[in-house]
């Protein structure tokens, strides 16, 4: 499975106006970047670009992966609302990519997943019936589910306590690693923790901070992650 870096360059516009840039942002491939910044600074959006999600914006540039194929169908977006359908188990909202593609879906695979996801016995309920992070973590069950090179991650974590939150997180990154992962939080230690590459996006630009030079996922009282925290909240406080 090749995992193509990821490049926009450019602006995103809603009706002539400016939501994102101009700015230029480029994802390695085969790793795991966190992108920061702001409340409404336009992450989301950027992350929309990549997953060809664009109704009603334009885009003045370019947005695709650096082996210059298509990026569609290579991709798989986790949103911050769960996208889960009320009217489907978790167990069948895991495979809804399989069944709108009319391909035979994977109930073991998928139950595994749930299992791995803290959701075992838990496959036949409804969204409704499910906590906010138990729908979370089913979001994240279907989104490892789709199995692409190119994930696209927006607060994936935001609804969980901190031992689910940690577990999820080292579940995520092995389940990912050597995608490209891009992912969208407003949480410095998670970003300390996972990126293999750290962007801030802030009104002046794109900046990449360096991480430490320890293997992700980091252990989250670690010096490092601790220092690279405290730098990033700085950072983040003096973006606002
Ligand atoms: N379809 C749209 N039409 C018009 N404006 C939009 C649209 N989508 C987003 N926006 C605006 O674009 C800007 C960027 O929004 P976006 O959701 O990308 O920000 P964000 O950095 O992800 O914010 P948050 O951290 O709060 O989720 C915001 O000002 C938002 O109001």
């Amino acid at each position: 499975m090749i995992a193509p870096a990821l490049i926009f360059e450019g602006r995103v516009l809603a009706r002539g106006r400016a939501l994102v840039g101009p700015v230029r942002l480029e994802v390695p491939g085969g790793r795991w970047t966190c992108l920061l910044g702001p409340s409404g600074i336009g992450k989301s959006t950027l992350l929309h670009a990549f997953a060809g999600l664009t109704d009603g914006l334009s885009i003045d540039g370019t947005v695709g992966a650096g082996d210059g194929r298509p990026l569609a169908g290579r991709t798989a977006l986790m949103a911050q609302a769960d996208g889960l359908l009320p009217w489907l188990t978790a167990q069948e909202n895991v495979v809804l990519g399989d069944r709108l593609r009319r391909r035979r879906p994977d109930a073991e695979r998928a139950r595994a997943l749930l299992a791995r996801a803290g959701l075992a016995g838990l496959e036949g309920r409804k969204p409704g019936a499910l906590s906010g992070g138990q729908r979370q973590r089913a979001a994240l069950a279907r989104t490892l589910y789709e199995d692409r090179p190119v994930v696209l991650l927006d607060e994936p974590f935001s609804a969980l306590d901190v031992a689910n939150r940690a577990r999820m997180q080292d579940l995520a990154a092995r389940a990912l690693a050597g995608r490209t992962v891009l992912h969208v939080t407003h949480d410095p230690a998670e970003a300390a923790r996972l990126g293999h590459a750290i962007r801030l996006l802030t009104p002046q630009g794109i900046a990449a901070i360096p991480p430490p030079d320890l293997p992700a996922p980091r252990a989250p009282d670690h010096a490092c992650t601790l220092e690279l925290t405290g730098r990033l909240t700085r950072q983040l406080l003096e973006a606002a």
